[in-house]
């Protein structure tokens, strides 16, 4: 395959990649021209709220192409546009053939929740010391243990102790790939719930969970019904302020709620929404987020 490679300021890029893509490009990406450079301008929003702005100063455009002679034909055409002014043709390469396959595969490695307790995709032997493992392998809902977040929520799980959670009733809100679900059945629960807005992340909750022979009903979030011993709830300060009253009416008296997605300096207004129902508190943290549970 050959890549043509394109420079294009903010205002192109768009009505580029369009162009590119009637151009029957296999792939179209876009990177920012001045990454690492002192150009660059970061583009990062609060979590959950847009970025500042939606483009870079300058980008990098990079179109794939099964042979040389499509990406030439692709840059003559292009450069005959009237968009095309301002941008700038790179070159083309030649994409080296690589086994891309492995290539993803390598870039997810087992991930350590406790010495004893890990994540490991399918295509890797499990450490010798893990006793507890979850089967995952990256796929379209969030959650494989990657994210701190995720990885405070499965050592909370873990800290119970082996079989802890046997006899009592669980509820993952906002379930994802059902991780932390998957890892409350492991560690002893039978009665779980895992619920997600998103109706590709219950799929895959399915899937999971019978990936690892794990027994767990997943649904959209009206499936969540009653009371449970354990409310698990990792997605971000926001909706989490505004499910404050819905969360903890699903904790029993005496039950715990424990939720992650929260960065360290979004603890105080946590506390605060959460005031009329729970007494939070701070219990880990990593890497800037915080994990946050009450004892109801
Ligand atoms: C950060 S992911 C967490 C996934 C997984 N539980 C984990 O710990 O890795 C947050 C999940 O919450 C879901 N979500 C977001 N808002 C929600 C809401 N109001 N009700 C239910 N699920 C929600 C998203 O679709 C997403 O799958």
């Amino acid at each position: 395959m050959f890549e043509l490679r394109l420079m294009a300021p903010e205002d192109r890029v768009d009505t580029l990649c369009e162009a590119l893509d009637a151009l029957d490009a296999l792939s179209v990406s876009v990177e920012d021209a001045d990454a690492q450079t002192d150009a660059e301008q970061a583009l990062f929003g609060e979590p959950g709220m847009p970025p500042p702005k939606e483009g870079w100063q300058r980008s990098r455009v990079i179109a794939l192409f099964p042979d040389e002679a499509q990406a030439k034909e692709a840059s003559s055409v292009l450069a005959l546009q009237d968009f095309f002014e301002g941008c700038e043709v790179l070159g083309i390469a030649q994409v080296p053939e690589q086994d891309w396959v492995r290539l993803t595969q390598s870039q997810f490695a087992p991930v350590e929740v406790t010495p004893e307790f890990w994540i490991v995709p399918t295509w890797h032997e499990p450490p010798g010391q893990a006793k507890q493992v979850i089967r995952l392998d990256p796929g379209l809902a969030f959650g494989t243990g990657t994210h701190p977040t995720t990885r405070m929520c499965l050592r909370w799980i873990a800290t119970q102790g082996e079989g802890a959670l046997a006899s009592l009733r669980v509820l993952d809100y906002g379930c994802g790939s059902g991780i932390l679900a998957i890892g409350a059945a492991k560690f002893g629960s039978t009665d779980i719930d895992a619920v997600d807005i998103d109706e590709a992340a219950v799929s895959s909750t399915v899937l999971n969970a019978e990936a690892n022979g794990v027994k767990l009903k997943a649904g959209l979030p009206e499936a969540a019904k009653g009371e449970y011993d354990i409310v698990l709830a990792n997605i971000l300060a926001t909706p989490l302020k505004v499910l404050a009253p819905l969360l903890r009416s699903h904790v029993k008296a005496g039950g715990s709620l424990v939720m992650a997605g929260i960065l360290e300096r979004q603890a105080e207004e946590l506390k605060e929404a959460y005031a009329p129902y729970a007494t939070l508190e701070v219990s880990d943290a990593e890497d800037g987020w915080i994990l946050m549970t009450a004892r109801c």
